[in-house]
């Protein structure tokens, strides 16, 4: 027998329930599948200038740790959506994978229980329940796809999917983009380079041949068609903002070969935010100041929010307080439901204006 060449740092290989059982157990409801596909459309629309009225704001928890908290935030959000849907189409960030610098709590999926466990079988479960429930209440589910895997357990409940900045120049993020069922926006890189985000949207809309899972959990061959539905988020990076006019005008112009007429998202957070929750406000008005002046290759914003306003640090065993993130600041509740009331009379104002 040969010495053994492979495995040298597994500790342990633990088969996962299959995604079409998970299914079973959570299944898409008539409810929340009207909610994913009219949600999916209205976002289409937008980007592909359809309709030329509406913002898409992407707001919600930096990551959910707390499912009581989520669908608290949840009810409340779902208020100002069914208040302001004329002229913005509300998506709840219901982030459930961290891509981390270096180490830290990588979300609800790889360890549900915030105790180092990595109980990722209860994770991938939790994680669509409380999808299927925020869907369930008719508001519609934001997320980032970082495990390529994960889509088969959950991507039937989201509307809307980022790639990260961490994994923008990923070819596996690439192909999975490229068979995704919902719109998806492509961060610029951490450095604030906006070419590899340009080249993943490129990418991404080209069919592609990979490795990959099927339903019942056996790897597969994944054949895709490309993605039609792209835009870039614009999240400033290196230590500089990106959400200036001329930041978007020049994404909007590298934009222009892809031929998606509104295409730039902008993060409000991020390093547009210079990592401090409370510039978040100022950064969403310059980019609705840039709406009214006319800049129409803007088709939405994110935003990080929670119940309550800051973040706290996790640790094992820590007590948390209720609502407050536990990875990047958010804005708190109050300041949310202002920011997108003032969102949705701008962007009415914008209308009134475009049609004279
Ligand atoms: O959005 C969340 C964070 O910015 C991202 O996960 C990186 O976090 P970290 O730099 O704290 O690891
Ligand atoms: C991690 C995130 O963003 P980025 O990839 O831009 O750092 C996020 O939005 O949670």
């Amino acid at each position: 027998m040969p010495p053994q060449t492979d495995n040298c740092n597994i500790q342990e290989v633990t088969p996962l329930i299959a995604p079409s059982l998970v299914k079973a157990e959570f299944p898409l409801t008539e409810t929340a599948a009207k909610v994913v596909l009219s949600t999916r459309q209205a976002i289409r629309n937008i980007i592909h200038g359809r309709d030329p009225h509406r913002l898409v704001v992407i707001v919600g928890p930096c990551s959910i740790h707390d499912p009581e908290a989520a669908l608290e935030y949840a009810h409340r959000l779902k208020q100002v959506a069914d208040q302001t849907q004329e002229h913005l189409v509300i998506v709840m960030r219901t982030y459930f994978e961290k891509p981390r610098t270096t180490v830290g709590w990588k979300g609800l999926i790889n360890d549900p229980h915030l105790d180092g466990s990595c109980d990722i079988a209860t994770g991938l479960k939790l994680a669509r329940s409380i999808l299927l429930r925020v869907n369930e209440i008719g508001l519609a589910c934001a997320t980032e796809m970082l495990d390529p895997v994960t889509p088969q357990y959950t991507a039937d409940l989201v509307s809307w999917a980022a790639i990260g900045a961490r994994t923008i120049e990923s070819q596996t993020h690439r192909e999975m983009a490229s068979g995704l069922s919902m719109p998806v926006g492509f961060k610029n890189g951490t450095d604030g380079r906006l070419q590899i985000a340009l080249n993943a949207i490129l990418s991404a809309s080209h069919p592609h041949s990979f490795l990959g899972i099927g339903q019942d959990g056996m790897t597969a061959l994944i054949k895709t068609s490309g993605n039609p539905d792209r835009h870039i988020v614009l999240r400033g990076g290196g230590g500089k903002t990106n959400y200036g006019p001329e930041d978007v005008e020049r994404a909007a112009l590298l934009m222009e070969d892809q031929g998606i007429p509104r295409s730039v998202m902008v993060d409000c957070s991020h390093d547009n935010s210079q990592k401090d929750y409370r510039n978040q406000g100022s950064v969403c008005r310059e980019v609705l100041r840039q709406y009214q002046a006319g800049q129409r290759a803007l088709m939405g914003v994110m935003v990080e929010s929670n119940l309550n306003p800051g973040k706290q640090t996790w640790c094992e065993g820590a007590s948390l307080k209720y609502g407050v993130s536990i990875t990047d600041g958010c804005i708190g509740w109050e300041e949310t439901a202002d920011l997108l009331q003032e969102m949705a009379a701008t962007v009415a104002g914008g209308a009134l204006a475009l049609s004279h």
